[in-house]
Formats: C-alpha cells, sequence, structure tokens
C-alpha cells in the first residue's frame, strides 16, 4: 500500500528524532481567526508565590486573543496556579501572592480597584470534574445572569437557550429544562458547565483540564466545542493530554517547575520545540 503524505510526514519525523521514543503530533492546519490575534492577557514578569513558594516564575507572554493556548507540563509545574491567576481564584487561597503584572486587555488584573466579580463575568472558568449546582438545567445557567441583575423571565430564557445552543448541549436537554442538572451524565455536565460560563457573556474562558474526568466520546465532544467556540473567544486550556493539546490549540505553553519554557504557535512547539527541555518533554523522556 503506497504511503500517504501523512504517513511520510509521520516516517519523517519519527526518523528525526534519533533513538527518541517520540510521540508523534502531527496539529492540524488551522486558520487564522477573524479580528482575534491581539494581546489579550500580557504577563510581565509576572510570579505566583504561595508563602515563599515561588510557583510561577517571572512569566512574560501575551495569550492572543480568540484563539486557543494550551498549558502543558509535567505535574506541579505551575500551569493550574498560572491559569487561576487570570481571574484571581487564586486569592480565595489566603498564602497566595503575586509579583508583576498580568493585564487584561491592558487593564491590570490585580490593581487596587479591580472588581473580582466583573473580572471573572469576563473570564470564565470551567474545572477539572463538572460541578454544576444541585438546582435545574435553567437555573444553573441562569445563575449568573441573575447575579449580575437580569430577573426576567424571557430574557432569561433567550440566554438559556442561546448559551445551550453555544455549548451543544440544547438538543439535549431543551424538553427538560426544569430536571435536575445532576442527574445529566458527566460529560453533559461538563457541557453545562461551560453553558454556565458562557451565560455570562464572557470574553475569555479558561478550561482547567475539563476532559480529565469524562470518557473518549465525551472528551470528542468537549473538544470539538472549543473547536466551535474558537474565534469567538480567547481560550486557555490546561491539559495533561499532550494529544489533546495538539488538536485543539493554536499556540501552546510549556511549563516546567514555574518557568515557561517555551511559548510557540502549537505546530512549531510540537513538530520543531526550539528548546531541549520542551523536546524531552513531548518525547515521553520525562513526564
Ligand atoms: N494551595 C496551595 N498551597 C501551597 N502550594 C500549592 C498550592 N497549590 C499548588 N501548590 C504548589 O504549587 C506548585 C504548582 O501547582 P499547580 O497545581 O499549579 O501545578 P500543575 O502544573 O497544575 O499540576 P497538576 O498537573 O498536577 O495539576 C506545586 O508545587 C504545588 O504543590
Amino acid at each position: 500500500m503506497p504511503m500517504t503524505a501523512e504517513a511520510n510526514t509521520r516516517s519523517a519525523a519519527s526518523q528525526g528524532a534519533e533513538g527518541s521514543n517520540r510521540e508523534i503530533f502531527l496539529p492540524p492546519e488551522r486558520k487564522a481567526v477573524k479580528d482575534g490575534g491581539k494581546p489579550h492577557v500580557t504577563a510581565k514578569n509576572f510570579s505566583i508565590f504561595y508563602g515563599d513558594f515561588e510557583a510561577v516564575k517571572k512569566v512574560n507572554a501575551e495569550v492572543l486573543s480568540r484563539y486557543v493556548t494550551a498549558i502543558i507540563g509535567p505535574s506541579g509545574c505551575g500551569k493550574s496556579t498560572f491559569l487561576r491567576a487570570i481571574n484571581r481564584m487564586n486569592d480565595l487561597i489566603p498564602s497566595c501572592h503575586t509579583a508583576g503584572t498580568l493585564m487584561f486587555n491592558g487593564e491590570d488584573i490585580y490593581g487596587k480597584y479591580t472588581d473580582e466579580v466583573l473580572l471573572r463575568k469576563r473570564i470564565g472558568m470551567v474545572f477539572q470534574k463538572p460541578n454544576p449546582f444541585p438546582k435545574s438545567i435553567f437555573d444553573n445557567i441562569a445563575y449568573g445572569p441573575r447575579l449580575h441583575g437580569i430577573n426576567d423571565r424571557k430574557t432569561l430564557e433567550g440566554i438559556v437557550e442561546k448559551s445551550l445552543k453555544k455549548a451543544a448541549l440544547w438538543d439535549e436537554v431543551s424538553d427538560r429544562l426544569d430536571r435536575n442538572a445532576l442527574g445529566l451524565s458527566g460529560g453533559q455536565q461538563q457541557r453545562l458547565c461551560v453553558a454556565r460560563a458562557l451565560a455570562v457573556e464572557p470574553d475569555i474562558l479558561l478550561l482547567d483540564e475539563p476532559t480529565s474526568a469524562l470518557d473518549p466520546k465525551a472528551t470528542a465532544k468537549i473538544e470539538d466545542l472549543i473547536e466551535e467556540l474558537r474565534g469567538s473567544y480567547t481560550i486557555l486550556i490546561v491539559t495533561h493530554n499532550m494529544q489533546q493539546a495538539s488538536r485543539v490549540s493554536d499556540y501552546t505553553m510549556f511549563f516546567y517547575e514555574g518557568v515557561l519554557v517555551e511559548y510557540a504557535p502549537t505546530k512549531q512547539l510540537f513538530t520543531n520545540p526550539k528548546d531541549q527541555m520542551t523536546e524531552d518533554y513531548i518525547t515521553g523522556r520525562f513526564s
């Protein structure tokens, strides 16, 4: 059987990585996003500490609007800490403090006058484990809009429908919006959590290992959803799964021991990493 172009590339890539147990990643070609690519989150010498321990070390980076950026690296390297800093979720940890600056749309996220509630409306988050409220599907989605003063039933109905459609869940739940969200499957619950985050019309979505508790089918649905949302939202996703990073993201950040070692277009980072440490990590020399 003749080798396909893809198989040829795979073969060439395998041969290129002499002696290494190289996983082959072939990130798909991705189209440029309309009106995307502006600095949306900018870190300047940004560090995050737990007490005296510097978990994230002097990061300098710009996250680009409307693209998907994956954050990868071994366990404990600071991925979640960095992600959570972007909507100040770390504020809930008393020992946690920061140095340097982290800007969102040119405004200091840690500025004296920043309102965390409004910040979290603009920068939504979905966690590793689906965490719907023990309420109806409708009330889960309407929760955020109500918190921000929307109480008109018709308006809420419109928001709930739109959000569930964006999260690719509407068709599965439109006839049971009054049922408890905890009755949904794990994958549906996670899409509900995405819908809940979208209901307040955020600019940025932070996804902290959103598929690690899901089976392959539910994982594929979330990955499809990320693809759908790409171009409308700036998305950052922490993932342990390098294949997932290579499939869903436009840019990838590789962290090691709190240091942002390499940050590049996903295709470049996975096929032609500049740093030896990145090369070693993506080829499975350490995990
Ligand atoms: N609440 C906390 N208090 C003290 N140290 C913490 C806290 N949370 C995380 N750390 C430490 O900060 C470092 C970075 O942790 P973080 O959870 O951000 O890493 P990670 O790359 O997301 O790891 P994983 O992939 O295992 O989730 C680790 O050394 C961790 O032990």
